[in-house]
């Protein structure tokens, strides 16, 4: 089937095709039951059950399709949306126009895919900040904010306040598109500017950081004018969901009615807690959200106040 001629009316939802991002963002089409088939080697794929056609691209790729209205909605990293607008801020700067956006709109947080973007010395070396770094060799394929990071410490250095403006860098910025932690070791760069998650990348590379330059996570974005709002929003929303319920497990107990208001200052819930009469005098049953990460510390809690039957259920979806 020609794919291509199958496209319209149909909202173009890009998805990572590979890397760090790609099965989380899988995950969460299934959990939003976003049914497709991909055919092996083909990046595109029409959803069987609503009007959308995914497009799998690199995520470094997705902002620039997604800014330029190409395509309506889509996943990638907070890192590669800012790494665009750098890019078509200094594209901006070079051409003489006046920079507004790089195109790509928030639509949500998806709490998964964390990372720092850092700048990365040797670890025995004589680096101790950024600023010994100006001047230096930096590699990294963030080549957009590496520079407009030196630039700012170049400014500063200089006396220099007020917006960048067109000035040519003293630092110069390699671009290298994967494995950047070799660099130092093999004599490319005196320092990096690459990801770091666990940091265990970092340290068997002998390196250490001295600086963060962005702090990223998976974002949902759109473009500025999608082709299809009404699909557009139905998405996002049941994307929500599906990122509401990973968030919170639902714990429900029963406690004497002379401590509920004690117990429900623990579990508030999102909007209020529910709370049931048991067929037991003075007793009642309290059923409330709470973010997963918290659960054990509110468990220990609520048994000090005298919580019993502390039960803890996952969320399949949440509206
Ligand atoms: N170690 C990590 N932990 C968590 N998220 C990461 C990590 N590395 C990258 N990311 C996120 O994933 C995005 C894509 O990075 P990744 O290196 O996986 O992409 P890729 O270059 O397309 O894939 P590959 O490296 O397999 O070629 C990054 O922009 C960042 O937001
Ligand atoms: O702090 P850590 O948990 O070790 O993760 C950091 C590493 O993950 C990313 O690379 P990836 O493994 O995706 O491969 P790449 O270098 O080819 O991009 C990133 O570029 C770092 O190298």
């Amino acid at each position: 089937m020609d794919l291509v001629n199958h496209l319209e009316g149909r909202l173009l939802f890009a998805v990572p095709k590979k890397g760090r991002l790609n099965q989380a963002a899988l995950n969460l089409l299934e959990g939003a039951d976003i049914q497709f088939r991909r055919e092996n080697r083909l990046d595109l794929a029409l959803v069987k059950n609503l009007p959308i056609a995914l497009v799998f691209l690199p995520a470094a790729d997705i902002p620039t399709f997604v800014g330029q209205g190409r395509v309506d909605l889509g996943i990638t990293g907070w890192d590669q949306i800012q790494e665009h607008d750098a890019d078509v801020r200094a594209s901006a700067l070079q051409r003489g126009v006046e920079f507004t956006t790089g195109g790509c709109d928030m639509v949500m947080d998806l709490a998964f895919g964390a990372c720092k973007l850092q700048v990365q010395v040797p670890e025995k070396g004589e680096y101790k900040t950024g600023k010994d770094l100006i001047g230096k060799t930096i590699g990294t394929s963030f080549v957009g904010l590496a520079a407009d990071y030196f630039a700012k410490l170049e400014a500063e250095e200089a006396g220099d306040t007020g917006s960048p403006g067109k000035r040519v860098l003293k630092t110069q910025i390699i671009e290298l598109s994967g494995s950047v932690e070799a660099a130092c070791a093999l004599g490319v760069a005196e320092g990096i500017v690459d990801l770091v998650e666990s940091g265990e990348t970092m340290r068997a590379a002998g390196l250490k950081a001295i600086d963060t330059v962005v702090e990223s996570t998976a974002v949902l974005i759109k473009s500025q004018s999608p082709s299809n709002p009404e699909t557009l929003d139905l998405i996002a929303s049941r994307i929500r969901g599906v990122i509401t319920a990973q968030k919170y497990v639902l714990c429900q107990y029963n406690i004497q009615r002379a401590q509920l208001v004690e117990a429900t200052k623990i579990t508030p819930g999102k909007r209020a807690a529910t709370v049931t009469a048991l067929d037991d005098d003075g007793w009642v049953a309290v059923s409330s959200m709470v973010e997963s990460k918290k659960i054990a510390l509110v468990m220990d809690d609520l048994s000090r106040v005298g919580a019993q039957d502390i039960l803890v259920l996952d969320i399949h979806n949440a509206r």
